[in-house]
């Protein structure tokens, strides 16, 4: 059966790979939404695309209500770590107070709630994590995330957590950068650059993780599920092969302890995530981290 999806955030980066993957799905009926304008307006002038600000209760209820979603993946969230620790008012409206907007209209209206949360969510002592892991949040954004699944877990609807970590790719008109330019920027402009290596994480490619996302509308799937790569690699590890893939000199990658570094929130030294259930339940089958510099390498 035609899914009618509608997904929040749409400007972001998940947002836009969402539609890049969704659009031209014939199963799927899109309407994307994120607050003011459309950036993918000129890219895609056939996309039906909502201004909708998710912190609006009211906005949130009359869209939903109209456009009558059979699934919703809510993107949209504060992802600035460090911005949620010094602005936490503004953090906890968007990523606790505006999910509650959106269950309550899910709940209402009938629709699968497809919820996007966090490595973040643990403290970063024993990664990496399975889904059953019990997660106990060391920044301001990852208590906020982890108070966000508690709501979404209370829906009496059809809901699902998707769990991800360091996601990376390259989208249409996006201030906000990703490990893979970062490295490539820098070392191609020379300016050196501390990269920590006892930080442990599972990079995910931002294309995979729409790909996940939706196989759990497709398949109606409940529940919690991890959707990154299966590598468990340190920063320094993956700039070693961004440099390698982009042929750039390493002379100027330096490597760093995190405690050299003096980030306003905290981050967890290991996550990453095992992925059996995603692999097992949904088929989802996410790139390596060179293949997924390929991908990005691409699009540049
Ligand atoms: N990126 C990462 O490394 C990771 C992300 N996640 C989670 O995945 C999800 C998607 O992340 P990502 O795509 O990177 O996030 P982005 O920050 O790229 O995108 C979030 C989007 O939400 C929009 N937005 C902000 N406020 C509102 C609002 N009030 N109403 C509607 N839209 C709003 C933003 O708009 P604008 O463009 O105007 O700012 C932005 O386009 C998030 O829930 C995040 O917590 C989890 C782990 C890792
Ligand atoms: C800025 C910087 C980062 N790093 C490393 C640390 C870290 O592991 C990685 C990315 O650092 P950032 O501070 O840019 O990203 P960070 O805010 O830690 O990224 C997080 O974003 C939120 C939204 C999430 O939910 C998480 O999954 C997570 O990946 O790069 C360095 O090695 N050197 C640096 O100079």
């Amino acid at each position: 059966m035609k899914k009618k999806i509608l997904i929040t955030g749409s400007n972001g980066l998940l947002g836009q790979k969402l539609v890049d993957l969704l659009l031209p799905n014939s199963n799927v009926e899109l309407i994307a939404t994120s607050r003011g304008e459309n950036k993918l307006a000129a890219l895609f002038p056939e996309l039906n695309f909502v201004s909708l600000d998710v912190t609006n209760p009211a906005e949130v209820e009359r869209v939903i209500a109209v456009y009558q979603p059979s699934h919703i993946i809510h993107t949209a969230a504060m992802t600035n770590v460090d911005e949620c620790e010094i602005n936490r008012e503004a953090c906890w409206k968007l990523n606790v107070d505006a999910v509650a907007n959106l269950v309550k209209a899910a709940t209402e209206n009938k629709a699968h709630f497809i919820h996007l949360s966090t490595d973040f969510i643990f403290d970063g002592q024993s990664g990496p994590y399975d889904e059953e892991a019990a997660p106990n949040p060391i920044s301001y954004y990852g208590e906020s995330k982890l108070a966000a699944e508690e709501l979404v877990k209370q829906s009496t609807e059809p809901w699902a957590i998707v769990r991800t970590v360091l996601v990376y790719g390259i989208v249409h008109d996006y201030g906000r950068s990703n490990i893979v330019l970062w490295v490539k920027n820098n070392l191609e402009n020379q300016k050196p650059i501390k990269v920590v290596d006892d930080q442990f994480r599972s990079p995910t490619l931002a294309e995979d993780l729409a790909v996940g996302c939706w196989l759990i509308a497709e398949q109606d799937a409940e529940g919690i599920f991890n959707i990154s790569s299966k590598e468990i690699l340190t920063p320094y590890a993956m700039a070693l092969q961004v440099a390698d893939y982009f042929k750039l000199n390493t002379f100027y990658i330096t490597r760093a302890d995190a405690a050299s570094f003096s980030q306003t929130a905290k981050r967890p030294a290991r996550t990453g995530f095992i992925i059996t259930k995603a692999e097992e339940q949904l088929n989802f089958r996410p790139r390596t981290f060179s293949e997924g510099i390929a991908v990005v390498a691409n699009q540049l």
